[in-house]
């Protein structure tokens, strides 16, 4: 069953391409990481989902009808990047206000300890730390038992143990049957969560697949040193030649300078470096070295699978209930 849908969404600020042509699909159950660099299209594509925006091309469908209708809504909680909350309210004041808009809501204190937040419950917002306020503000996209739960960052800002009971508040909601779409800039947190990840890079939708497959492909490292002659090497994914430096992207760094010094390569200025995300996508899927603005110059329009998938097998939607408006704080 598909709770929530883009088809070939694009959306435009101005001369900004924000989401060119993006194809996303999130089904009952899953709990789906979307993961990109700054500026990649994350929170757009949330914001479409939720119909706070309307997309300038393309459809979007929540639970099978119009994010902007408020009867799909009602099954809907969100934590959106930013949040306000009314800083003279009392804790316990701003969940039994969020609560108010629902039948039958999760009780204040299950709430409050199920995010940390039990002792807190008399504080008023604006005493609250950063890390106190970011949980509280997620705590609300649950508060009305909602079918599907949209987080755009929900950790960011937050020391490790926070994020460890956000995490476990995120998890209980999953392992209950709740559906989860989260945004994330850090693989280590899709990892924890997802097991579904779905990338993307200015704008694109870069490879949609299990952790596992993508975790395979960003652990692309890249070795550059200079050197004037270069056998063929096994294991290089891409190599470029750039202002007399050899750029070699590779899976298992260590290998490689091994085979370097086995080949009696005679390198200077050895360098080994991550890639990033973005880095490591473009590299994989483009003919092109990344440069400047890629879109249109990678080859291909969709996705990159890389690795195996089981495929959905229920495309209909379904039938959203009436009134109500997603919780956001
Ligand atoms: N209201 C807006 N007006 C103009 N441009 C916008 C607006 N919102 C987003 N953008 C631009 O759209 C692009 C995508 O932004 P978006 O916030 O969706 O990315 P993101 O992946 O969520 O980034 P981050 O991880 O930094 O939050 C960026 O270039 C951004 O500057």
């Amino acid at each position: 069953m598909i709770l929530a849908r883009a088809d070939q969404v694009s959306r435009r600020y101005g001369d900004v391409l924000a989401l060119d042509r993006v194809d996303l699909t999130v089904r009952a159950g899953e709990m789906v990481g979307l993961l990109g660099p700054n500026g990649a299209g994350k929170s757009t594509l949330m914001n479409l989902i939720v119909g706070l925006r309307r997309p300038t091309s393309g459809r979007v469908e929540l639970f099978g009808g119009d994010p902007r209708d408020p009867a799909p809504r009602r099954q809907l909680g969100m934590t959106p990047q930013e949040t306000g909350l009314p800083g003279t309210l009392r804790v316990g004041e701003v969940v039994d206000f969020a609560a108010a808009h629902y039948a039958d809501p999760v009780p204040r204190d299950e709430l409050l300890d199920r995010f940390g937040l039990t002792d807190q419950v008399r504080r008023q917002t604006g005493g609250l730390s950063g890390g106190q306020r970011r949980r509280l503000a997620v705590a609300l996209a649950f508060v009305g038992r909602p079918r599907l739960v949209l987080l755009d960052e929900p950790t960011s800002g937050l020391d490790v143990e926070a994020r460890r009971t956000l995490w476990d508040a995120i998890r209980a909601f999953h392992a209950e049957g709740g559906t989860v779409l989260l945004s994330s800039h850090y693989l280590e947190e899709v990892e924890a969560l997802a097991s579904r990840v779905v990338v993307i890079g200015h704008g694109r939708v870069l490879a949609d697949d299990s952790v596992d497959a993508v975790r395979s492909v960003v652990g692309v490292r890249r070795v550059s040193f200079v050197a004037d002659d270069l056998p063929a090497l096994p294991g290089v994914v891409r190599s470029e030649l750039i202002d007399g430096r050899n750029h070699l992207l590779t899976t298992d760094a260590d290998q490689l300078v091994r085979d370097l010094v086995t080949a009696g390569v005679g390198f200077t200025d050895l360098e080994v470096r991550p890639t990033s995300l973005e880095e490591a996508f473009l590299a994989i899927t483009a003919e092109e070295p990344p440069s400047g603005d890629t879109r249109g110059a990678r080859p291909g329009d969709g996705p990159v699978t890389v690795g195996s998938r089981p495929a959905g097998d229920d495309d209909e939607p379904t039938t959203a209930a009436s009134g109500g408006r997603p919780a956001t704080a």
